[in-house]
């Protein structure tokens, strides 16, 4: 599909090679392997905001990992990604995404269309309420070894056979028509925690 090919191209995988410059640039804290944080990478790029990437672990052996006093003032959570954009800190990549688009609404990452509009959050809800949370590594840690793999995909499909009924009546090239939008962002990363 050519809106999942432009999407990896915008993935911002290469983020690690982004250079560090101005005090003004935003600053992302970011892991490779968390698809919320591939979220914003993705919308950072479709809107081409120049950032600098703080890559932060998940492992607590390793330094500038998520877990430290320092990175609890950033998300209180203690999860990524988190923002920091013109003299704010922003967490959660939902927010993130709607704070990007109405500060800097072009190109847009969601359609005109009231009903549109709609479906584009009905999708992203879906994939970052429904399913995603779900089957996050902190929660297969929780139901442990034997079971999580069982249970992650049982909330992966679920949640995937719900959304290909709904991408039935919504999709074109992209998840709501031709226009790449949030639901877009938010698919590619999930199709690839489903893969793994
Ligand atoms: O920012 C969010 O929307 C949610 C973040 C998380 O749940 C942490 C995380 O990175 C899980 C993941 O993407 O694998």
């Amino acid at each position: 599909m050519a809106a999942v090919q432009q999407l990896y191209r915008f993935s911002g995988l290469n983020g690690l090679a982004r250079k560090i410059s101005t005090n003004s640039q935003p600053i992302l804290y970011s892991n490779w392997s968390s698809s919320c944080s591939w979220r914003v990478r993705i919308a950072l790029a479709i809107k081409d905001i120049d950032y600098e990437i703080k890559p932060t672990s998940l492992l607590k052996t390793v330094s500038d990992n998520a877990y430290t006093e320092e990175y609890r003032k950033v998300n209180p959570l203690q999860k990524v990604p988190a923002l920091k954009i013109d003299g704010h800190k922003l967490c959660d990549s939902v927010a993130i995404m709607h704070y990007l688009e109405e500060t800097r609404p072009q190109p847009a990452l969601l359609p005109q269309d009231p009903v549109k509009r709609a479906k584009v959050r009905e999708i992203v809800e879906l994939i970052c309420s429904g399913i995603q949370p779900l089957q996050n590594s902190s929660v297969l840690e929780l139901i442990g070894k034997e079971q999580s793999l069982k249970w992650a995909q049982h909330w992966i499909a679920r949640g995937f056979q719900g959304l290909e009924q709904v991408l039935s009546q919504s999709a074109g090239r992209c998840c709501v028509g031709d226009d790449l939008t949030m639901a877009d962002i938010c698919l590619v990363p999930q199709v690839r925690n489903a893969r793994r």
